[in-house]
């Protein structure tokens, strides 16, 4: 049986009209790419901005610039992350450098961004710490500072591996924000405890997969760093850390936010445990995704 890829490439090449718009149909009924990736692909081989893309349907692509899609597809549908292969990720339309030690940023995690963008604006008046554990590329942390500038005092990006704060410093640097943001290698949050230093706004996208996890998908783990993915106590050590050490990280007397993304089977052993260390002294609340999973979990001060 002929593979899709080949199919699509004999396609290409009977093809009178290379337009991108041709392409972009070809590539959606012959291989595995959503419309996303298939943009992101042909922004990188035209080297056009990826918002361009939908403006120019009727751009005619060369030989040349068809030959180098058909590679990345082909890639692509052997299961290797887009994101690995272009060397960068967009995140909520900003550009993230990634390599195969930084997990790749995923669009359920831009929504740890809209909810304390929320937070900023109930607040305009005042100035915010932020700290983004776990950070990775840098992706929340340094999203946060491009769309909060004005509201924001400092990000401190932290993470075990000395691979991913690499790639994050070039995130910040690519950006052109090393005044305001900082690295700091952690594990976890044990160098903010020792310093006692505490923050307005926590994010955190941890790693929260349980190692005897049947649902996860194969090529994740195939490609993707397994200190981004595994977490022990069922996947529940980080939230557990926050949650035991709140006060001591922060400023819980002035106006907080904690965003964390979890697991969607998490909600219940986590509620478990807010009732348990905090009972009603703080707001929490759980969200679903675009796609109807809990995926956050939200702690605020408690409304007076
Ligand atoms: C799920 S990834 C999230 C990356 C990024 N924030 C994102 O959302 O794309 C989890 C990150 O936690 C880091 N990590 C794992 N164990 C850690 C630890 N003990 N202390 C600090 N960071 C850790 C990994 O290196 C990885 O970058």
């Amino acid at each position: 049986m002929m593979n899709n890829a080949k199919k699509s490439k004999l396609k290409f090449r009977k093809m009178k009209n290379n337009s991108i718009i041709k392409v972009t149909q070809i590539l959606l009924e012959n291989s595995k790419l959503g419309k996303s990736d298939i943009n992101e692909i042909i922004s990188f081989v035209i080297k056009r901005e990826y918002s361009e893309i939908p403006f120019i349907p009727e751009y005619e692509l060369s030989t040349k610039e068809l030959n180098k899609i058909f590679k990345i597809s082909k890639k692509v549908a052997k299961g290797k992350p887009l994101a690995y292969i272009l060397g960068y990720k967009i995140f909520r339309s900003h550009k993230f450098l990634t390599n195969n030690r930084t997990l790749i940023p995923r669009i359920e995690t831009e929504q740890l961004v809209d909810y304390v963008n929320g937070f900023i604006i109930d607040n305009p008046e005042k100035k915010f710490d932020v700290l983004d554990l776990c950070t990775g590329s840098g992706c929340v942390g340094i999203s946060l500072y491009l769309e909060n500038s004005n509201n924001i005092e400092k990000v401190v990006l932290s993470d075990i591996s000395r691979f991913a704060l690499k790639v994050a410093n070039k995130n910040i640097i690519e950006n052109k924000i090393l005044d305001k943001v900082e690295i700091v290698r952690s594990n976890f949050m044990n160098v903010f405890l020792n310093k006692e230093q505490k923050f307005n706004i926590l994010t955190c996208n941890p790693p929260y997969i349980d190692k005897n996890d049947a649902n996860i998908d194969r090529d994740t783990v195939k490609y993707e760093p397994h200190l981004a993915l595994f977490a022990k106590n069922n996947g529940l050590y980080f939230y557990e850390e926050i949650i035991k050490n709140i006060e001591k990280i922060i400023k819980v007397d002035q106006p907080f936010i904690v965003v964390l993304e979890i697991g969607w089977q998490q909600k219940n052993n986590l509620e478990l445990l807010l009732n348990d260390k905090l009972g009603l002294k703080y707001n929490w609340i759980f969200n679903k995704d675009h796609f109807g999973n809990w995926r956050n979990l939200i702690i605020t001060n408690r409304e007076k």
